[in-house]
């Protein structure tokens, strides 16, 4: 059995999908951050042993957040940092298994994080394809006709269409000849090739092609995203779920209270074991309510002291991997505070990215509201705050998502 590892190429700006306030690999799709997607695919595949992500410098605080959110089993590599192109990425990809790995591996797979619908037989075929030739990348027959434009915008010439290919990742060779050709080209400063298959190639190798999939797009511009979540939301085997939370707290002693994952200034605290953040607390109960799965009590009870003072974040975070694992999409969540004061209106915009952030979800999907109980009740009294929430999500029909 050859050593099998996959780097995930993820950092570069994405400029053509802007604006959008996070680099494109970061945008959720489907309620995960884009490159959750290819790293889960590559991840579960019991044929590849390692999996390394490249990554930009600027990116690393986010991306360890996304890793931990995976379970790998220790198969996750620690992020290499990548390049000003894509061939830079790749370099230090390669460099970096080359690094880690005590053994270097047999085959290596090259796969964009901008791809997220990778299918476990396409990465099959690309190891089965790296065993049989050294060099091979997935490719499609082109069904339009092409054109070569020549500088003055005019047909230059109309190729050959059966002989023509458009080319995906991932791309699959044998790890110590990728390795060599991209060595080699930095040492000449050869820089600007699109993949991979081109490096090989200029290195003197033969490069196989195997059948790709339609399916396995890439995600370049705004419109793809839109695209590929309508696909992902056509889906007939999933159901709509919903789910309610309710939360209150006293007012202590303080000088802040935690609303939404935002500390607000306010002339009390809260009285609570953990950080006391109504807003979190009655979203993660609806969150657990939309898949039936018990209580915030029931995960994080309070008479256990490691929950003392804790970030509720963690708490929500929680929530939205248990709707992940069910193979969940969280499609929106509605919140009102109630309260006397503070006043939550200046800091509901901080409050919104704060929970999609957590939630990696738009914030397009998030609502906050409040509300005084016009002086009636205990929050009338400024006794306490309190919030109800709601959370629609999808789960697949199936038993396990049902489960
Ligand atoms: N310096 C770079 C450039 C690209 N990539 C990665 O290569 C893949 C394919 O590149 P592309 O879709 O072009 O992504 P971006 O370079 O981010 O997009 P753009 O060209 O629009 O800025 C992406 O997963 C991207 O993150 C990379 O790792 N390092
Ligand atoms: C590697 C690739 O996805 C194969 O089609 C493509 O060449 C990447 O191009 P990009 O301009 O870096 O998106």
């Amino acid at each position: 059995m050859p050593l099998v590892a996959a780097i995930i190429v993820a950092a570069g700006r994405g400029t053509r999908a802007r604006p959008h306030a996070l680099p494109k690999q970061y945008r959720p799709l489907a309620g995960r951050p884009l490159v959750a997607h290819s790293l889960e695919a590559t991840l579960r595949h019991p044929a590849i042993a390692k999996v390394l992500c490249v990554i930009h410098p600027d990116d690393h605080a986010i991306y360890e957040e996304i890793a931990r959110s995976l379970d790998h089993d220790g198969k996750l590599l620690p992020a290499g940092f990548g390049g000003a192109t894509r061939q830079a990425s790749v370099h230090a990809g390669l460099e970096a298994l080359a690094g880690h790995m005590g053994r270097a591996p047999d085959i290596v797979l090259v796969h964009d994080a901008a791809r997220p619908f990778l299918s476990p037989q396409l990465i099959d075929r690309a190891i089965a394809a790296a065993e049989l030739y050294g060099a091979a990348v997935p490719g499609l027959s082109v069904t339009d006709t092409v054109k070569v434009v020549g500088a003055d915008g005019c047909v230059a010439e109309t190729p050959d269409r059966a002989m023509l290919r458009t080319v995906q990742t991932p791309q699959a060779f044998a790890f110590p000849a990728l390795l060599a050709a991209h060595r080699a080209a930095a040492e000449q400063a050869i820089d600007g090739f699109t993949d991979d298959g081109a490096i090989a190639e200029w290195a003197g190798g033969t490069v196989h092609i195997f059948p790709g999939e339609a399916r396995n797009v890439k995600l370049t511009t705004g419109e793809d995203f839109v695209e590929a979540e309508r696909r992902l939301s056509a889906r007939h085997d999933m159901t709509v779920r919903f789910g309610i939370g309710y939360d209150v707290h006293t007012f202590g002693e303080g000088d802040h209270i935690m609303i939404g994952g935002i500390a607000i200034a306010h002339e009390r605290g809260i009285v609570a074991h953990s950080d006391g953040d109504v807003v979190l607390h009655a979203l993660t109960d609806a969150l657990l309510g939309a898949i039936a799965d018990g209580d915030i009590g029931t995960h994080f009870p309070p008479s256990d002291p490691q929950w003392k003072s804790a970030s509720s974040d963690l708490f929500l975070r929680d929530a939205r991997e248990r709707v992940r694992r069910r193979g969940g999409i969280i499609d929106n969540v509605d919140v009102i505070v109630v309260c006397e004061r503070p006043r939550i209106g200046p800091h509901r915009e901080a409050i919104r990215a704060r929970i999609a952030e957590i939630l990696a979800i738009g914030t397009g999907q998030v609502s906050v509201k409040a509300t005084t109980s016009e002086g009636l009740g205990f929050t009338g009294r400024r006794e306490g705050i309190a919030a109800q929430a709601s959370a629609t999500v999808r789960l697949p029909a199936s038993p396990e998502g049902q489960a």
